[in-house]
């Protein structure tokens, strides 16, 4: 069961590093690790459990968060309608892939949270709007979707994760709340 204890935090040298392949199947360990991450994402958005187990919310997580130097993502986005249980995206990659992506990019109005970072970092993170994704599941089936908006922000910030690079190194110094025209606001 993962919890707030195994998640390191930024400063551990496993943030800045490039995360290795896995192998296609991913191994039985893999897999496992695949649906701890899974589990911990709907434990940190179910009121009581997050409660109990003082867990962070969150819709993602990468495996080098765990200090596991692997290409491995969790994401689950509810669909934030209370009426409709199914998420819009729940899904535990391996080896993520960003194949194409649109020209527009994109950023989340309220800015982006990391469970691997203890403190407020404001400012627009800008990224793609739409990214065309590959990746492998946990029987080394070879997916290929294609993503918008707030599921399109949330891959992008986990596979930054298994490249070494946190959200805030997006953000401009000069001015954090800089936008070029036409990039959108997802509120
Ligand atoms: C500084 N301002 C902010 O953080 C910020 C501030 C306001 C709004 C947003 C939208 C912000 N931004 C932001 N909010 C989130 N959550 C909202 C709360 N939610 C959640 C929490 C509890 C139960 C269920 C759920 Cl669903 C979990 C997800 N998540 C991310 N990110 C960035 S991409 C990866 C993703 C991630 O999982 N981070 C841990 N960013
Ligand atoms: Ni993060």
């Amino acid at each position: 069961m993962i919890t707030m204890d195994d998640i390191i935090r930024e400063g551990h040298p496993t943030l800045r590093e490039v995360a290795q392949e896995v192998p296609v199947p991913p191994t039985p360990e893999e897999v496992a690790l695949g649906q701890e991450m899974m589990e911990f994402l709907k434990n940190s958005q179910d009121p009581v459990k997050s409660e109990e187990m003082n867990l962070r919310g969150g819709v993602g997580l990468a495996a080098p968060q765990l200090n596991i130097s692997k290409r491995i993502i969790a994401v689950h986005v509810p669909s934030g309608d209370p009426e409709n249980e199914e998420p819009i995206l729940s899904a535990v990659m391996y080896n993520p892939k960003i194949l194409s992506h649109s020209v527009q990019d994109a950023c989340l109005g309220e800015g982006e949270g990391c469970l691997s970072v203890d403190r407020e970092v404001p400012g627009y993170v800008v990224r793609h709007a739409k990214i065309t994704l590959s990746y492998y599941d946990s029987e080394g089936n070879k997916q290929k979707i294609r993503l918008k908006n707030y599921e399109a922000i949330v891959v992008q910030h986990e596979i930054d994760h298994l490249n070494g690079v946190m959200f805030y190194d997006h953000i401009s110094k000069e001015n954090p709340f800089a936008l070029k025209d036409g990039v959108l606001v997802i509120d």
